[in-house]
């Protein structure tokens, strides 16, 4: 078996990879972490659902199910093993499905020549394996030999002695068996007698069968005939009953269309009175016509007429008129011109009214002014002033005397005897009463003067008072008086200049009073000529015209309607109208008739038709000469035979019936007996497997299998290993293989070389490449003695730890490997193994998937 091509989906980095190997030595390159040795754990698993880890992890990262897809070829076999996680595993060969589920698919695999232990512990090898087969040599052997499951095997409880209870049980069940098997061989002849009795009695009722069936076939045949005939005598009966019925319905149709030629000459006419009636409606329609336009025509006569005479009027007045609007727009613009003066004369008269209001006001104002002498009361108030003064000194002087008087008297009266105080004689009482006496009376005096001059003081000084008051007020309106004769001069002189100016413009003044008044007098008329003034001799003139036109369409029109009541008379489009649907009515009436008329002549050629149809009819029904009493004898001879013919069948099948049930049940009394016979030998057959199996215990308790297993294994191994190093090129001639033997098999297994002059060298001594090329030549040897031809061989990593001698002695090794084994595999990140590939496969890491690239190499 060589491995053919592998394909992952979702199965460690792959994602979906197809791996082909094309070549005799693939390489499978890339960089570390590439996903290369995922590529062999793929084949691995395919083959025989095993991996480094568990189940689950070999699903790609992120995918819920991995896929694995491995085709294996030799020759003309073709095996295709599907594996699946979670599983649903099956296995084709050459396209048909032959196993199914993880086991079956397994065991097929086995039994296709790969057992599991031995291709895994010799045709796998992983990464830096291939010397370690000379340390794990022992252990190898056992596995693949399976003694472990030997030495269980003897165990009491083990399954040996479980074979040889059940054997055991087998062969107790002997007695009943033979027994069985006598009772059924004599029923069994007592059935083989019945079968023949039987057969005799079926093969009699055949005989009669046939005879019976050939008559039955005979009258058959007759039957058929007058069937036939039956047939066509129907077939004309009914067609001649056809043809008889139908010239009964064509004559009844013939005599119904009688008379048929008088009615449709009487629509034709009645037709032709309508056509002309009708012929009129286009007249009639234009009558009408034309009377509508001339009642209208009319009315827009009258329109326009009564519009022409209103313009017309309207004309005439504007043409009065016009003068006067002439002397109107005239007088409108010399008002326009004087506007300017007249506002200027107004203004001016008004600024002199206003002046002169203020003058006369003024005027009287200054004469209401008091007159007033200033002078006068200035010396009036001068003498009063001096009359004043005067007064007050003389109050003065009576004042002092009065004052020293006074001082004397109190002097005096205060004066003790002695001298006199006012003459300095001596005083005495008559002294001092002269005196005091004479000072009394001048005091009273002096009181009396002064008490009037203080009333004259007092009513001079209101005079004083008073006349200064009028000197003032005098004054006053002096001023007053001086400052309005100087703006009663002033207003004169304005004025003055008003009144000039005034007069200037009083002319044009008046000649815009008067045209104001004339353009008063003319508003009225000018109003009445603007109502009329957009009036103008050629629109009167255009209705004129109109009136003419209007005027010459009525009368061609009412002659034109004279002409056409000439010609419709008294018909009204109503009339018209009634006779257009009598005449659609006419008109269809007519053409059912002419209808009516065709089928009529149809009718006629078909009766003659029909009546020549019966008559030929007729003559062929005499002619067939059937009969229908004559087939249904026939018919009832027939039942008879067939209810005979059934009966000899019932008994037939009957027979044949019983007959097969009594060879049903002659066979089963065979398959019963074969049965049993064969129960009969295997019980033999357990007898003897058992005193096998006891033997067996024996040799295996002993261990003489084994040592015997052993021997002939490491005959044959060593055959091959001899064979294969001889391929090689090495300098050894043989390697031997030594076993320690024991009971238990745990000696070693150990090797030796032979150097060409016959000495002996332990494995240990050999070269690297000598002892890499013997490792190879091992593992080979180990596969091909216990699976016989090795279809391939896959390397992982067999580069690593080495030095580049050993490198290129492993590489020309596993070339010379091309001798044993066909198609070699080898995994490597080493560029250096392509130089001995034929088939170089690149994979690559592209994110988290891998990718391979195949290629032929140089
Ligand atoms: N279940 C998984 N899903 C995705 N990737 C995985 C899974 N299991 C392992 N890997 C990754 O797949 C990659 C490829 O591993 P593989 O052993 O095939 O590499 P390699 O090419 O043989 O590299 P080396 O030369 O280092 O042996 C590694 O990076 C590994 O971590
Ligand atoms: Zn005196």
């Amino acid at each position: 078996m060589r491995l053919d091509r592998v394909y992952l989906k979702d199965f460690l980095s792959h994602e979906k990879t197809t791996v082909s190997f094309k070549g005799d030595i693939n390489v499978i390159v890339g960089q570390n972490g590439a996903g290369k040795s995922s590529i062999i754990e793929a084949i691995t698993f395919a083959l025989f659902r095993e991996g480094k880890g568990k189940q689950e992890e070999m699903i790609k990262k992120g995918k819920t199910n991995a896929e694995l897809e491995l085709v294996l070829r030799d020759n003309n076999l073709e095996v295709r093993v599907l594996r699946k996680i979670p599983p649903g595993d099956q296995l084709y060969v050459n396209g048909k499905l032959t196993a199914r589920g993880t086991k079956e698919v397994t065991k097929k695999i086995e039994e296709l020549g790969l057992n599991s232990k031995v291709v895994t512990s010799t045709m796998i090898v992983r990464q830096g394996e291939i010397e370690t087969i000379f340390d794990t040599l022992t252990d190898v052997l056992k596995r693949v030999m399976m003694i472990d499951n030997l030495e269980k095997l003897t165990e009491s409880g083990g399954k040996i002695k479980q074979l040889m209870d059940k054997y055991d049980q087998e062969v107790r069940s002997h007695e009943i068996y033979l027994e069985n098997l006598r009772r059924l061989q004599e029923e069994k002849s007592s059935l083989e007698r019945e079968i023949s009795s039987l057969t005799e009695r079926m093969e009699k009722t055949r005989e009669e069968l046939q005879k019976l069936e050939s008559e039955e076939a005979k009258l058959k045949d007759k039957i058929k005939d007058l069937e036939e005939k039956q047939r066509e005598y129907d077939v004309l009966l009914s067609e001649k009953r056809l043809a008889e019925d139908e010239l009964q319905r064509v004559m009844a149709e013939l005599r119904n269309l009688e008379g048929l030629e008088r009615r449709i000459s009487n629509l034709e006419e009645k037709e032709k009175e309508l056509e002309k009636i009708v012929s009129l409606s286009d007249t009639i329609l234009d009558l009408e016509g034309k009377r509508a336009r001339l009642t209208d025509r009319k009315n827009e006569f009258e329109r326009v007429k009564r519009q022409f005479e209103k313009k017309s009027k309207e004309f005439e007045q504007k043409r009065k008129l016009e003068p006067r609007h002439e002397e109107y727009q005239r007088v409108v613009s010399r008002l326009k011109e004087l506007e300017e003066y007249h506002e200027r004369f107004t203004s001016l008269y008004s600024t002199l009214r206003n002046l002169m209001e203020r003058k006369n006001k003024i005027e009287q104002e200054v004469r209401m002014l008091p007159r007033i002498a200033v002078e006068e009361i200035q010396t009036r108030l001068d003498s009063v002033s001096k009359e004043l003064d005067e007064a007050a000194s003389l109050q003065k002087e009576r004042k002092v005397e009065y004052d020293q008087i006074r001082k004397s008297l109190d002097a005096l009266l205060s004066a003790t005897e002695g001298k006199c105080p006012v003459c300095g004689g001596p005083l005495d009482e008559p002294h001092r009463q002269e005196l005091t006496q004479k000072y009394r009376q001048r005091l009273t005096e002096l009181s009396k003067e002064l008490k009037d001059l203080e009333g004259k003081l007092e009513s001079l000084k209101r005079d004083k008072s008073r006349l200064e008051d009028e000197h003032k007020r005098a004054i006053r309106v002096d001023a007053e008086r001086r400052g309005k004769e100087n703006d009663l001069e002033g207003l004169s002189s304005d004025i003055a200049r008003l009144e000039s100016e005034l007069k200037q413009l009083k002319e044009l003044e008046e000649e815009f009073r008067a045209m104001q008044r004339r353009k008063d007098e003319l508003e009225n008329d000018e109003r009445s000529y603007l109502q009329v003034q957009g009036v103008s001799e050629a629109e009167v003139m255009e209705l004129e015209d109109q009136m003419a036109t209007y005027s010459h369409d009525i009368s061609t029109l009412e002659e034109e309607i004279d002409q056409l009541e000439g010609r419709v008379g008294n018909l009204t489009k109503q009339d018209v109208e009634s006779a257009k649907g009598q005449l659609e009515k006419v008109r269809r009436e007519l053409s059912e008739l002419q209808r009516k008329r065709g089928e009529k002549t149809n009718l006629e050629s078909r009766m003659v038709e029909l009546k020549r149809s019966v008559d030929e009819l007729s003559r062929r029904i005499q002619l067939l000469g059937f009969r229908r009493q004559d087939l249904e004898q026939m018919r009832r001879d027939l039942e008879v035979l067939s209810k005979q013919l059934r009966e000899v069948h019932g008994d037939l099948g009957n027979l044949e019936g019983k007959l097969n049930q009594v060879k049903g049940r002659h066979q089963e009394v065979e398959n019963e007996i074969a049965q049993l016979q064969e129960k009969v030998k295997e019980v033999e057959k357990s007898r003897r497997a058992k005193e096998r199996l006891e033997k067996l215990r024996k040799v295996l308790s002993e261990g003489m299998l084994q040592s015997y297993l052993i021997s002939t294994l490491k005959g044959r191994i060593e055959n091959n290993l001899n064979d294969i190093v001889s391929m090689f090129d090495i300098s050894y001639t043989r390697i031997l293989v030594n076993m320690t033997q024991t009971k238990t098999l745990s000696g070693k297994v150990e090797l030796t070389a032979l150097n060409q002059s016959g000495q002996q060298l332990s494995i240990g001594m050999l070269s690297g490449g000598e002892k890499i090329a013997v490792a190879l030549a091992l593992r080979l040897a180990i596969a091909r003695a216990l699976t016989g031809e090795i279809g391939f061989m896959i390397l992982d990593e067999p580069t690593v730890h080495l030095d580049s001698m050993r490198r290129a002695e492993l590489l020309s090794v596993i070339r010379e490997s091309m001798n044993v084994v066909p198609q070699i595999i080898v995994v490597t990140h080493d560029d250096e193994v392509l130089r001995i590939a034929d088939y170089v496969i690149r994979v690559e890491k592209v994110g988290e998937s891998s990718r391979v690239k195949e290629e032929i190499a140089q």
